[in-house]
C-alpha cells in the first residue's frame, strides 16, 4: 500500500482524488489537506505520494516542501512555465530518488487529444485552439491548451511548417485570442461548463476538428492514480502524463 495525501483536498478535484485513492486497493489515504492547514501534516502522516490541486500561488510552495522532505509529487495545479520547472529541476538535484509528475490534463482522452493534434498538426496550414471551462478558473488559457500549442508548435517546427497564414491588420484586441509559441488560442468562461477543447486545423478545401470534452472531474482521476502508481519509479521531473502511458 502505498500512503497517498492530497493536497487541496476540499477542492473540486481534490474531493474525487480522495475517493478515488480510498477506493483503491493499492493506495491509502493518510491525509487531507487543504487552505489553511499545516503541510506537517504530510510528514505526520507518513505519506509517501502527494497528489496537489490546489492554486497556482501555491503549488510551488508546497512542491519544495514535499521534495525537501523526501515524498514523491503528483501534481494537476496549473501555471507550470520553463522558469518554475527549472526550479523544480534545481531541487529534485538535491534530492535524489525523488520524483514530481506535473500533468497539465490527467485525462486518458484529453493526453490522446494533444498527441492526435501534434500527430496532425504538420498536414495543416493552419491550426487555432479553443479552450472552454468553468467560470471559476483562475488561469487563462488553460495549462491543457498551453501544452496543446506547444506540442502543435513543435511539430509544426520540426516539419518546416511556416507561420499559420493569417491577414488580419486591424482589430479589436483580443479578438485574436493568445498567441503560444505562434498559435491562436482562445478561452471561453461559461457556467455549465467543465473542461473542453477542441483544435482546429486547416488545409485545402478541409478542416479537422479533434474535441475532447471533461464532463465530470472524475476523468482526471484514473490518471491521477496512474501517475501515483508509477512515480517511486521516475525519479527527477516528469512533464506529462503520456510518459507513463507507454504512449510511442
Ligand atoms: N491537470 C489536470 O488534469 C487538472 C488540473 N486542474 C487544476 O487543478 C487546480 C485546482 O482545480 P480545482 O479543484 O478546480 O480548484 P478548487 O478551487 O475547487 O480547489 C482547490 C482547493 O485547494 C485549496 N487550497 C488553496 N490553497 C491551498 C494550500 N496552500 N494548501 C492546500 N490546499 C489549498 C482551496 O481552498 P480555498 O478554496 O479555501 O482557497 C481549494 O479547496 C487548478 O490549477 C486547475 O486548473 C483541474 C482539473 C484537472
Ligand atoms: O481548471 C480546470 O478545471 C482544469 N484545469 C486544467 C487546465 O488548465 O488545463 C485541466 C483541465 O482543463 C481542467
Amino acid at each position: 500500500m502505498t500512503r497517498v495525501a492530497v493536497l487541496g483536498a476540499l477542492g473540486k478535484v481534490g474531493r474525487e482524488v480522495c475517493r478515488a485513492v480510498e477506493e483503491s486497493d493499492d493506495l491509502e489515504l493518510v491525509a487531507r489537506v487543504d487552505a489553511g492547514d499545516s503541510l506537517d501534516a504530510l510528514v505526520e502522516s507518513g505519506a509517501q505520494a502527494v497528489v496537489d490541486f490546489t492554486h497556482p500561488d501555491v503549488v510551488m510552495d508546497n512542491l519544495r516542501f514535499c521534495v525537501e522532505h523526501g515524498i514523491h509529487a503528483v501534481v494537476g495545479t496549473t501555471g507550470f512555465d520553463d522558469p518554475r520547472l527549472d526550479t523544480l529541476r534545481g531541487w529534485l538535484a538535491d534530492a535524489p530518488g525523488v520524483g514530481v509528475l506535473i500533468a497539465p490534463n490527467f485525462s486518458i482522452g484529453a493526453v490522446l487529444m494533444m498527441r492526435f493534434a501534434a500527430q496532425a498538426a504538420p498536414f495543416y496550414e493552419s491550426v487555432e485552439i479553443v479552450e472552454l471551462h468553468h467560470p471559476d478558473k483562475a488561469d487563462a488559457p488553460s495549462g491543457t491548451a498551453r501544452r496543446t500549442a506547444q506540442l502543435v508548435a513543435a511539430a509544426r517546427a520540426e516539419a518546416g511548417s511556416g507561420p499559420v497564414p493569417d491577414a488580419t491588420s486591424t482589430g479589436l484586441e483580443g479578438a485574436r485570442g493568445a498567441e503560444v509559441d505562434g498559435v491562436h488560442v482562445h478561452a471561453v468562461r461559461s457556467r455549465g461548463l467543465v473542461a473542453h477543447q477542441e483544435v482546429l486545423l486547416g488545409g485545402l478545401g478541409e478542416t479537422l476538428t479533434i474535441r475532447h470534452d471533461s464532463m465530470d472531474r472524475a476523468s482526471f482521476t484514473p490518471g491521477v492514480l496512474t501517475g501515483l502508481r508509477a512515480i517511486a519509479d521516475h525519479p527527477g521531473l516528469t512533464v506529462g502524463l503520456e510518459e507513463f502511458l507507454g504512449l510511442d
